[in-house]
């Protein structure tokens, strides 16, 4: 490091990378939706209901969207002056200098890594309710899926991220396809619970709207959990360097993905803490629970099911955005050459592994 606050000067126009650009507008949505809707909406909504603010969730997740939009305004607007890969990193680098670059690509690196775990946990924890409670598998499923217990290791949530680095591997149209037929569906999983929810709505369950044993305190502390869920918006950046527009579709997406998350996690949040008390609704699976409890069983399947067929992509595009990252870092010359490695089909093999 020569100097530490030493600045990235900033090259107008669009940056050429060894990277293919092949992201169209509707790749970097899907991206974002696909990396951002996970679960934050199908597990800490039911959560933040449970323990912090009752009906009040749909006012915590509306004000943690307000947050992630002012947020997501700093990255659009930095993304138009920058368009290589490595979102924060690379900003960072424009604007500070080399350590907090390197500080901030160590930041992302944690992030993309520990949440990309967590979203995998909490998927393997899914896939045993849905097997235990949906078809009611016996006591062998949480023996074989659970061994060390509720609290200890998960086996589930190590294939997963084993199988999302192989899809990855394989390479960019592979993954690009499955990211976004999944997010296709995965916005439509979240449409129908709303809607259902809505056609199960009773106002008596929205009242107290703030309850009073949770308070102010409660739905501020509900909006910083919340936040989780927005979380995803960034990874779009990271992919900046392979958008073939990016000046213009790299901050149409960002603020695309926050608005049209913000405005499904607000009905969300409504419709399940309409359907049931919210002393009732269910801390792990909010939405399959709530259905089970009015009585739709088969509403709770789809949505119990389509929770943990569409949950992985949130790892998948994760580990996606890491190793951008890393390229940008390797570009710079701050990272061994291996990490700008790219091998015949556009991907960065090495640097995924
Ligand atoms: N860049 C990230 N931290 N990605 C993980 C996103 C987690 C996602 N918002 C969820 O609710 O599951």
């Amino acid at each position: 490091m020569s100097h530490p606050f030493l600045r990235k000067p900033i090259s107008p126009g669009v940056t050429s990378s060894s990277l293919p650009r092949h992201y169209s507008l509707v790749d970097l949505v899907s991206i974002g939706l696909g990396g951002t809707v996970g679960s934050g909406i199908f597990v800490l909504s039911g959560f933040i209901a449970r323990t912090y603010a009752g009906p009040a969730t749909s006012l915590s997740f509306l004000l943690s969207g307000c947050c992630a939009a002012l947020s997501g305004c700093c990255y659009a607007e930095l993304s138009t002056y920058i368009t290589t890969s490595g979102s924060a990193y690379a900003y960072a680098y424009a604007t500070l200098g080399e350590l907090p670059a390197v500080v901030a690509a160590g930041c992302l690196t944690l992030e993309y890594g520990v949440s990309a775990a967590a979203v995998a946990r909490s998927w393997g924890d899914k896939v045993l309710e849905w097997l235990v409670v949906e078809l009611e598998a016996g006591p062998w499923a949480a023996e074989v899926l659970a061994p060390a217990g509720p609290d200890g290791f998960n086996p589930l949530a190590g294939i997963l991220s084993a199988l999302t680095v192989w899809l990855l591997v394989k390479g960019v149209k592979e993954s690009k396809s499955v990211t976004n037929f999944v997010t296709m569906v995965k916005v439509f999983v979240v449409i129908f619970m709303t809607v259902g929810g809505f056609f199960l709505f009773d106002s008596a369950n929205l009242s107290p709207y703030v309850p009073p044993e949770f308070g102010t305190a409660g739905v501020l502390r509900g909006a910083t959990s919340s936040f989780f869920a927005y979380l995803g918006y960034d990874e779009v950046c990271c992919v900046a360097g392979e958008a073939v527009n990016p000046l213009t579709d790299v901050p149409t997406a960002v603020m695309g993905v926050i608005a049209t998350v913000a405005v499904l996690y607000c009905l969300a949040a409504v419709s399940l803490t309409a359907m049931q008390p919210y002393s009732l609704v269910s801390e792990t699976s909010g939405f399959a629970d709530a259905f089970h409890y009015r009585g739709v069983q088969w509403a709770a399947q789809v949505a119990a099911l389509g929770e943990v067929l569409t949950l992985p992509l949130v790892v998948l595009v994760s580990l996606l955005a890491q190793p951008r990252v890393f390229y940008q870092m390797s570009v710079d010359g701050l990272l061994p050459p291996v990490w700008r490695e790219v091998d015949a089909g556009g991907n960065l093999k090495k640097g995924i592994l």
